[in-house]
């Protein structure tokens, strides 16, 4: 490696060479690699390496990178101006069409990251009932937003830092933490803090600490018990939103939070996320009301043209049930790949999420995904690289499955998975 090459000078410039820490390969070690372009279901290294993509921009490109529908569009709109600072048209139909597709919710706004869109539903929540406190669940991610940098999943338990450094007491204090998938801790919790708790935030599928399902009963308890105690049940959907069903882990599931959060798909793979809810809680937003929440690139025309072309083309081609089909193919394979080389593994998917721990026991939770052999994980990734198939580098990350991923390709997968579970055993 030339000491002028692209990551050693990242290196000097990036803290830690990168712009997002769960891109810096430091789950798995050796060096991140560096991306040129996209197409389709291909990544391409800037040595022009191909990799078949199931990171898919952790989680945007269901459709595969640059379907031309969007591309086409994006042009189009690049013509007209690339940010005016006042309402548009499009902004509109976009939010007609998610709030017609997404169960129970009236009301949205746009903002720019799901880092904003999970800080503005916590804050419209407070501001609604009156209370401090919320409950996140331990190695959920719910982006960096300081209130959930608490038992955090994603990068921070990849990095063995869940809590953050920065994030003051007074703050931390007003989070509660339960375990994913133990109703008792988060009853416990109401007992103790009777109310003064605004929100549950929850994960309807964990996809932060590796692909964990919702127990059965998990979401319907935490809807039941939102109800009774008046506090506001939060979906963060940035992740399983548009993925897991057509209307997102509320429809799949059939329980409905009072808000949802939303990123990832519905901008197409442009920096735009939203925050939906009742009219009732959404009428607190300013200027309706006295919650302050604001961004002078909120509703951006180009990650509004990306993410409106990206939904349109997703409800005409309608590939939810495609998906699943490619996720059975992918689980059961898998599984045969490991059993067929004497391995134990873990397979944990709902819809296209899936992650294969290095396990021996069933992952449920953070205490039995943290169980995973992270070692093997890593020689597992480097080899499926090595093979032309790029996973998510972390144990803790979710393996998303594209539209564009071809019998053919799940095929080669699968193929490269044995070699590389050989190499694991
Ligand atoms: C469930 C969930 N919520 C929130 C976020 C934060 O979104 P962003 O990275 O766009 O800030 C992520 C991913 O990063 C996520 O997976
Ligand atoms: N599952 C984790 C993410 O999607 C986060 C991506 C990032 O922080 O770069």
């Amino acid at each position: 490696m030339s000491e002028n090459s692209w990551w050693n000078r990242a290196l000097k410039v990036l803290p830690g060479g990168v712009d997002s820490p769960v891109r810096a390969f430091g789950g798995v070690g050796g060096q991140p690699v560096f991306v040129k372009r996209a197409d389709g279901p291909y990544l391409f290294a800037d040595d022009g390496t191909q990799y078949v993509d199931f990171i898919g921009s952790w989680g945007p490109m269901i459709l595969g990178h640059n379907p031309p529908e969007v591309t086409e569009a994006l042009h189009e709109q690049l013509s007209r101006g690339l940010s005016f600072g006042m309402g548009t048209d499009i902004e509109v139909e976009l939010a007609e069409l998610i709030l017609s597709k997404i169960p129970g919710m009236e009301k949205l706004r746009l903002v720019n990251s799901g880092t904003e869109a999970t800080m503005s539903a916590i804050r419209v929540a407070r501001g609604a009932t009156g209370r401090n406190k919320i409950i996140k669940f331990r190695g959920c991610y719910h982006g960096h937003g300081d209130s959930f940098l608490i038992q955090a999943g994603s990068g921070a338990l990849t990095h063995g830092a869940p809590s953050s450094l920065g994030v003051t007491p007074g703050v931390a204090q007003d989070t509660l933490i339960a375990d994913y998938n133990h109703l008792e801790q988060v009853e416990a919790l109401f007992a103790a803090h009777a109310n003064e708790i605004a929100a549950v935030i929850v994960e309807p599928v964990a996809g932060n600490m590796g692909c964990v399902p919702p127990k059965a009963g998990f979401l319907e308890g935490l809807r039941d018990i939102c109800t009774k105690n008046g506090s506001v049940l939060i979906f963060d959907e940035v992740m399983t939103g548009f993925r897991v069903s057509d209307g997102g882990a509320a429809k799949r599931f059939g329980v409905h939070p009072d808000m949802i959060t939303l990123g990832k798909i519905v901008g197409g793979g442009m920096p735009l996320a939203a925050y939906s809810g009742k009219e009732s809680l959404m009428q607190n937003v300013s200027p309706l009301g006295k919650v302050y929440q604001a961004g002078t690139l909120s509703g951006n025309p180009m990650a509004v043209t990306a993410g409106l072309a990206q939904l349109k083309l997703l409800y005409k081609l309608n590939p939810w049930e495609d998906l699943e089909q490619k996720g059975v193919k992918l689980e059961t394979g898998l599984r045969k790949a490991a059993e067929d080389v004497g391995t134990t593994v873990q397979i944990n998917r709902v819809g296209s999420m899936f992650t294969v721990f290095f396990s021996k026991a069933p992952v449920i939770d953070t205490e039995t995904a943290l169980a995973a052999d992270t070692k093997r994980f890593a020689t597992f990734f480097h080899e499926m690289l090595n093979l032309g198939i790029f996973f998510p580098p972390s144990q803790f990350e979710t393996t998303f499955i594209g539209a564009r991923h071809s019998d053919e390709i799940l095929d080669k997968t699968l193929a490269a998975a044995k070699i590389a579970f050989e190499k694991v055993k």
